[in-house]
């Protein structure tokens, strides 16, 4: 499924922050390639002690990644076990998690944001071709491989990150606190998603994009956020009215509503080409 790192080939270099089970590090790893000792920068990425018996789950999401391969998919070179410790051992992606590289206030243009939004749909297109299920989808979860640069005319490149911890193993309060990421039926039947799922996911992340990486509903409580699913909410429409339509069809409550990732992929095509790109070079930021 994946190939098994010796702990002693890896080194940990700085703490780069932590996800809801896992913390993250700068490191190396040291590979013998024809006689020759090759380090390569990669992220470790470390289950937490506390969530120890969920290490199937996290090396689920690792063997996902390892089995395909697609440009806009994370490369996970292997998992490493030391005593308690289950660290996958993923590429080094430049420029890290989206929501912070967008938080961090650098103005990006709309059509960077439609592009991020398009290789996205595509990896999601060919995780639907195989099938496959991902379960968070968010902006948290992309990674930013190239910044791209307007005056370069240069576009970014981003990569989707492993699902991390099955939906299905976690508690209700996590899920609940995934809202508005998580689509509704995940709520109702966990152990079953459906690749429609992660449409709605998509939905949700797009709508992060747009917003510059600030997380919808942001600091709403999970009494507020479930009723939020119980009145059949929308988050709030963009401006944009072709943008925020497609957002809504992705966050349709009736799963067979949501479009195919080819009408996904038709609708964001036409977006790039209206004329709202060019009037909207690059939106003030607004934090
Ligand atoms: N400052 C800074 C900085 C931080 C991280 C990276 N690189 C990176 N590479 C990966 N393979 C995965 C991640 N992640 C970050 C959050 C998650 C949660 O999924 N992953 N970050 C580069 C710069």
């Amino acid at each position: 499924q994946f190939n098994i790192i010796k702990y002693e080939d890896l080194k940990w270099d700085i703490s780069l922050g932590q996800g809801s089970f896992t913390r993250i590090f700068k490191g190396y790893k040291t590979d013998i390639h024809k006689g020759e000792k090759q380090v390569t920068e990669v992220l470790l990425k470390e289950l937490d002690v506390a969530h120890k018996n969920s290490w199937e789950s996290f090396f689920e999401a690792a063997s996902l990644m390892s089995q395909i391969s697609h440009k806009h998919l994370l490369l996970v070179y292997g998992i490493s076990v030391h005593g308690v410790k289950n660290i996958m051992v993923q590429e080094f992606v430049k420029y890290g998690a989206l929501d912070l590289y967008l938080k961090r206030g650098r103005s990006v243009s709309v059509s960077w944001k439609l592009d991020v939004a398009k290789q996205l749909a595509s990896a999601l297109s060919f995780l639907e071709e195989k099938n496959i299920f991902h379960g968070n989808i968010c902006a948290k979860n992309l990674l930013l491989a190239r910044e791209g640069d307007p005056l370069q005319g240069s576009s970014p490149f981003i990569k989707l990150s492993d699902p991390g911890i099955s939906v299905a193993m976690l508690g209700e309060d996590v899920i609940l606190d995934r809202i508005p990421w998580v689509a509704p039926e995940v709520l109702e039947d966990p152990d079953n998603p459906t690749l429609e799922c992660d449409k709605w996911s998509f939905g949700a992340t797009v709508w992060e994009i747009f917003n510059n990486g600030n997380a919808p509903l942001r600091g709403w409580d999970l009494k507020l956020k479930r009723q939020f699913y119980e009145a059949f909410q929308q988050l709030p429409p963009s401006q944009w009215t072709e943008l925020a339509e497609l957002i809504s069809q992705c966050m349709s409550y009736q799963p067979a509503f949501r479009p195919s990732c080819r009408s996904i992929i038709r609708q964001l095509n036409s977006l790039i080409t209206s004329d709202y790109v060019i009037l909207h070079a690059t939106e003030p930021v607004t934090q």
